[in-house]
């Protein structure tokens, strides 16, 4: 049987999902047997490509399927016996704050993706190590460090996915909103460093406050003349990955099922889970609704509490980038299957920028997922007009700062 390895990484993933639309691809992928391999971790063990096990889960193995298959000419189910190597990994990531909780074991998950051929680490300290000790994983990118202001630019140039996870977390008793001082200073220099070096970057911004730093990013790329609403996100990946985790928990649901739309933004009240338009249909009690809404809404509080000083969320927070990552590139790279949550510019609300469901194209976001917004519960349309003040709130304090 024809074989594409994910190398052993396939072992602990079996529950992940990276739930983005998905067809089954009824094809085994061996490593013993072949030499295409996605992580090479670990040559003799082998992943089931039409299962729900790789790295980064179902959206992973869509991004074997969109970036080898086709350049392969082979159909599935009659792979040459011996096949060369796949198309180089095409494209180029940029991480800022690369040295960071979030940004290490980010690094990590970009490098074993398949799809990138340069990782591009910017830190104003330590990153150099963090480079040198990921360049040497035997996976296809090339790694290199670069740090201080005048390293910048060449980080940068080039580059087709700008994450920003720079900036200080939070601490125990603080919210999202006390960090805006310090992070949003830090995300607006960033940011024009992306405008002048890789303008048509799709940008992933990490640093909270989102619902702030996202409209400060795009007042600065407009004072530039290079804002692109359909290529700027706030990454809200986690509120999903949590609702998706949370939900099949309390349901015994099968994870790699489960779909929750999270829309509104990225603090407290204003994160809202649709459990209505949730994947498969589930039904909830009206408690279950209340337990489940506030445990996602609370999440990033939980773990800042349980860190107990050492910060916030990091490792589940790079999964959730990595798995945003791997989605834009498979959006770059031509697959025309590609769903995710994002805090964007958006008119499906009367707020000028709003988490929901769009679909991504080479272009950026190619269109609005507004259903998710029809017929919603009273529970969720109450919420809905509840968060809107605190979101309005926290997106002109960002459009303010950045006009000053
Ligand atoms: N969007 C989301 O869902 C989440 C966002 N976050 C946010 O991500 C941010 C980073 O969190 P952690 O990685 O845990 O913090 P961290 O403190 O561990 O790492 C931040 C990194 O940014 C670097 N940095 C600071 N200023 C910089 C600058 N001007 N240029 C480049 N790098 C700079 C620091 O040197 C450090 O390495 C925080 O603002 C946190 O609140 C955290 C979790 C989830
Ligand atoms: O809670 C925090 O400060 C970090 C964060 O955004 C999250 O974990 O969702």
């Amino acid at each position: 049987m024809a074989t594409i390895s994910a190398g052993s990484v396939a072992s602990y993933s079996s529950q992940t999902g990276f739930v983005t639309k998905y067809r089954p691809l009824s094809m085994h992928f061996n490593a013993s047997k072949t030499h295409m391999n996605f992580i090479d971790l670990k040559a003799s063990s082998s992943i089931c490509i039409q299962s729900d096990a790789s790295l980064l889960g179902k959206g992973s193995i869509a991004a074997l399927q969109a970036s080898y298959l086709p350049k392969l000419k082979f159909k599935p189910g009659r792979l040459p016996a011996k096949q060369s190597q796949p198309r180089a990994s095409a494209f180029k990531v940029a991480v800022l704050g690369a040295a960071g909780g979030i940004g290490q074991p980010l690094g990590l998950l970009i490098k074993m993706s398949p799809l990138v051929s340069h990782l591009n680490l910017y830190d104003i300290a330590n990153v150099k190590g963090v480079a040198a000790d990921l360049s040497h994983c035997n996976t296809p990118s090339q790694v290199i460090g670069f740090t201080g202001a005048s390293e910048l630019a060449n980080c940068l140039r080039g580059v087709d996915v700008v994450v920003i996870p720079a900036g200080v977390p939070r601490k125990p008793g603080m919210t999202r909103e006390d960090l805006f001082n310090i992070n949003a200073s830090i995300v607006k220099t960033l940011v024009e460093a992306v405008a002048n070096n890789c303008p048509d970057a799709f940008i992933h911004i990490v640093s909270n406050p989102v619902n702030s730093t996202v409209p400060i990013a795009a007042e600065v790329l407009k004072q530039k003349g290079v804002y692109d609403p359909k290529k700027l996100f706030g990454v809200t990946t986690l509120d999903v990955v949590r609702a998706n985790t949370f939900v099949s928990r309390k349901k015994n649901l099968r994870l790699v099922d489960v779909d929750v739309p999270v829309i509104g933004g990225h603090s407290g009240i204003t994160i809202l889970p649709l459990l209505s338009k949730i994947k498969p249909f589930v039904v909830f009690t009206d408690e279950e609704v209340s337990e489940l809404t506030l445990k996602v809404q609370n999440g990033g509080t939980e773990v800042v509490e349980a860190k107990a000083g050492a910060g916030s969320a990091t490792l589940s927070m790079a999964y959730a980038a990595a798995r945003f990552v791997e989605s834009s590139l498979r959006a770059l790279d031509g697959d025309s299957d590609v769903y995710e949550c994002a805090f964007v510019q958006s008119d499906l609300t009367d707020l000028p920028f709003f988490a929901s469901r769009v679909k991504l194209g080479r272009n950026g976001i190619e269109a609005f997922m507004s259903a998710d917004l029809l017929n919603l519960t009273n529970y969720e349309a109450k919420a809905l007009e509840a968060l809107k003040p605190e979101l309005k709130a926290s997106i002109e304090k960002g459009m303010a700062f950045a006009q000053k």
